[in-house]
């Protein structure tokens, strides 16, 4: 039975997320690592009667390490939450550099497990990582994913409410697909299930489209400077992991949106590259999980006009993500040696 291990576990995404990990039967090991207050959070969780033992480290020595021995997924919710008039990028400042560290540490603790990153801006954060990954000759991008199921779940959640039944959200599939920050996040409502009414006005669409695509801002603009969506992304974090759990148990057919390196399939995303007519490095994309990771990814499938239109305005704020993430690890790399 696999290991789960929490970077950044104290948080406002942190605890929760682990708590919902803590009551899973799908794990035996909870390791909870964060820079503080992780024994109080570890001493709270180890009375639940359920089998995932939970142990939990700080720094300094080799707490990282510790944490992360034997991992078979590593969940990453650490680093700064947005504030009003904040964009997810204005927090790669702080975060890049907290998430490379952790990246280096997987790399040489548990370079097999496989890595969820919530830490944002997640549009430039899992490149870092692949990047620390390669460096270290570890990268296998069947095991990493951007974790966007926050997209989906709030895209239920207001597709439902639209539908006049918002106690059928569970019930609801919407794609979500592109990145992770404003319009980046491009939902395919024509690919709602159910679907939405054949008499949906235009305005209706946009208004939808707009509250998944600025649904973070929501949540930031009600707690007023206490911080980002925690709940909601703890939900849909344990949710995104319980499906890596179950198909690292052998579980077929489980399908998923992911914000992947698009060579985590046998065709190198070329589906997904051939539909956006330009080669693009990561992709949120829906992807069949295996016991190795992605198995393979799912093409985008029919879309209308005004999802191609939202294609192609995500781009190129997406490759900008992707090239700052990248070059923050490649540029500070030493130079090789010429070959002489
Ligand atoms: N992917 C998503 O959909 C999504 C959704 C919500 C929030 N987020 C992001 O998740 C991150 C965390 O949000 P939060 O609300 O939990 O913030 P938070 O400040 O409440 O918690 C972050 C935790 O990270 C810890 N931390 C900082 N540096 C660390 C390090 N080097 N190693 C281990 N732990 C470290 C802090 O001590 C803190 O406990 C933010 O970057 C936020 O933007 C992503
Ligand atoms: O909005 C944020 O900054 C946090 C998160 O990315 C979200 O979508 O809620």
């Amino acid at each position: 039975m696999p290991k789960a291990v929490v970077l950044g576990a104290a948080g406002g995404i942190g605890q929760p997320l682990s708590l919902l990990l803590k009551a899973s039967h799908l794990i035996t090991e909870l390791s909870l690592f964060d820079i503080v207050n992780t024994p109080g959070v570890v001493a709270d969780l180890s009375h639940i009667a359920t089998p995932a033992q939970v142990t939990g480290y700080l720094p300094p020595n080799d707490g990282l390490v510790n944490a992360l021995k034997g991992a078979d997924v590593v969940v990453i919710p650490a680093g700064v939450p947005r504030k009003p008039g904040m964009t997810r990028d204005d927090l790669f400042r702080i975060n890049a550099g907290i998430v490379r560290d952790l990246a280096k540490a997987i790399a040489t603790t548990s370079p097999k497990a496989f890595v969820l990153v919530i830490s944002n801006p997640v549009n430039s954060t899992v490149p870092i990582f692949a990047e620390v990954f390669r460096e270290h000759g570890v990268f296998d991008a069947r095991r990493l994913f951007g974790v966007t199921t926050l997209d989906v779940v709030r895209a239920q959640t207001f597709v439902a409410e639209v539908q006049g039944d918002g106690r059928n959200a569970p019930n609801v599939t919407v794609p979500v697909v592109g990145g992770h920050s404003g319009v980046t996040i491009v939902p395919l409502l024509s690919q709602s299930q159910p679907p939405l009414a054949a008499n949906t006005s235009e305005e209706k669409l946009k208004e939808l489209t707009h509250r998944i695509q600025f649904g973070g801002d929501e949540v930031v603009k009600a707690k007023d400077g206490a911080g980002s969506a925690t709940l909601s992304m703890a939900y849909a974090g344990a949710e995104f992991a319980f499906k890596v759990l179950r198909a690292l148990g052998g579980e077929k057919g489980i399908i998923s949106p992911s914000y992947v390196h698009l060579s985590a399939d046998a065709n190198g995303g070329g589906v997904i590259h051939k539909e956006l007519g330009r080669p693009v490095e990561y992709f949120s994309a829906p992807v069949e999980l295996g016991p190795n990771g992605v198995e393979r990814i799912l093409p985008l499938g029919k879309v209308t006009a005004y999802e191609k239109a939202l294609l192609e305005a995500a781009l190129p704020e997406l490759e900008g993500n992707i090239t700052k993430g990248s070059e923050f690890i490649t540029a500070a790399a030493p130079a090789k040696p010429a070959n002489l």
